[in-house]
């Protein structure tokens, strides 16, 4: 993005800027630097409203696009509204991916999600797994919306020779999560669950599927990072995988967030919930030979993460 001298002051569209994933890009792009952010809230313009994307991208013309708007949630929100899953990211990716390839959009970042992947991929799973199996069937509705993105960034660059990428993260957290008791990811959601038992003395916290399942966590600013990244060195037809390399049970992961939040009760599994996918890591080693590592370890982030939790979500009912 800084491809000349007036870089840091080219018009950047962060879409979904104040989500987890949107807000850390954000702040990342600016602590580098970059001035001129175009941003919208849902309520001031819907994605998923075609025209309106149309005249949006017609009248302010940003150079640069980061996709990171999206219908997203947890297992239970995805095995709930498969329907939303798919139809909401089909519209927004499909009207943003457009409309920026016609009003001259220089380069587009395109966010997936390591579920596009076959449920039963060889670990650690590289690029080239996309579409050797049959999904996961918790999140399929939504694996099948960001593989039609992946998809369509390839097809516009092998009809229309324009730049757009896409990047695989991880299962990420931090600033600015979802904490829904219900439809959010583990990780916010069991800090949640953690703190009200902690605060209300309970003996005992549930804790959803058999704990077996293993997952690849990534604080959301080393995500951010990693865009900045790719929008600066990356231009390739294939999906890059952006993950830590670091995963754990989800039952060591529940240990962690227990002791980073101090509740000193005991765990119960709740075997009726699903567990999903048994295992999912990333070979991110593509993101590696680019020239770019990971920073943040679980512990530190899971601690940075409980402080803005505490400051931004507890306080602020208070
Ligand atoms: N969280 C995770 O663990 C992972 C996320 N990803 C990907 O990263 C990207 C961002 O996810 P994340 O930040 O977690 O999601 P969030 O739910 O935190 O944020 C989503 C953002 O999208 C915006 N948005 C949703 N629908 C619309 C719409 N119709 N029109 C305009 N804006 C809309 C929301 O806007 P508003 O705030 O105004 O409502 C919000 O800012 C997604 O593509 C997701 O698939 C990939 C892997 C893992
Ligand atoms: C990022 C990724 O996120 C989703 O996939 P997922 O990795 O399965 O997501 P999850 O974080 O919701 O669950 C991880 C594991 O954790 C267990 N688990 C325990 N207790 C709670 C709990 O309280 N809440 C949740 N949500 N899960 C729990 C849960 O049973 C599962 O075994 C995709 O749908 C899709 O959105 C996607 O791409």
């Amino acid at each position: 993005m800084a491809d000349d001298a007036t870089g840091s002051e080219m018009k950047i569209f962060v879409a979904g800027h104040r989500g987890l994933v949107g807000s850390a890009i954000v702040r990342k792009l600016r602590e580098y630097g970059f001035t001129n952010l175009l941003l919208r809230t849902h309520s001031e313009l819907d994605l998923t409203n075609q025209s309106d994307v149309e005249s949006f991208f017609a009248t302010e013309k940003p150079a640069y696009v980061i996709l990171a708007a999206a219908k997203v949630g947890g297992i239970h929100a995805n095995n709930t509204y498969p329907a939303d899953f798919i139809a909401v990211n089909l519209q927004i990716q499909t009207n943003v991916i457009h409309s920026a390839y016609t009003h001259g959009v220089k380069k587009l970042l395109f966010l997936g999600s390591s579920c596009i992947y076959p449920k039963f991929a060889p670990q650690p799973i590289p690029e080239s797994a996309l579409l050797t199996g049959t999904l996961e069937p918790t999140n399929e509705w939504y694996a099948i919306a960001k593989i039609a993105g992946i998809k369509m960034c390839q097809a516009y660059r092998i009809q229309h020779q324009w730049d757009a990428i896409s990047g695989m993260p991880t299962n990420l957290y931090g600033p600015n999560d979802n904490f829904h008791p219900e439809n959010s990811h583990v990780l916010p959601a069991l800090m949640r669950r953690f703190h009200e038992a902690k605060a209300n003395d309970a003996e005992e916290v549930v804790v959803w599927g058999s704990g077996s399942p293993l997952r690849e966590f990534w604080h959301v600013d080393d995500l951010a990072d990693a865009c900045v990244f790719l929008m600066e060195r990356y231009s390739g037809f294939e999906h890059v995988n952006v993950g830590s390399g670091v995963e754990v049970t989800i039952k060591e992961l529940a240990e962690l967030v227990k002791e980073v939040v101090g509740f000193e009760g005991k765990l119960v599994w709740d075997c009726t919930k699903p567990d999903g996918t048994p295992r999912k890591l990333m070979d991110s080693s593509k993101l590696a030979a680019l020239g770019w590592t990971p920073k943040v370890s679980i512990k530190d982030g899971l601690r940075q993460t409980y402080q803005w939790y505490l400051e931004n979500v507890v306080q602020k009912k208070q």
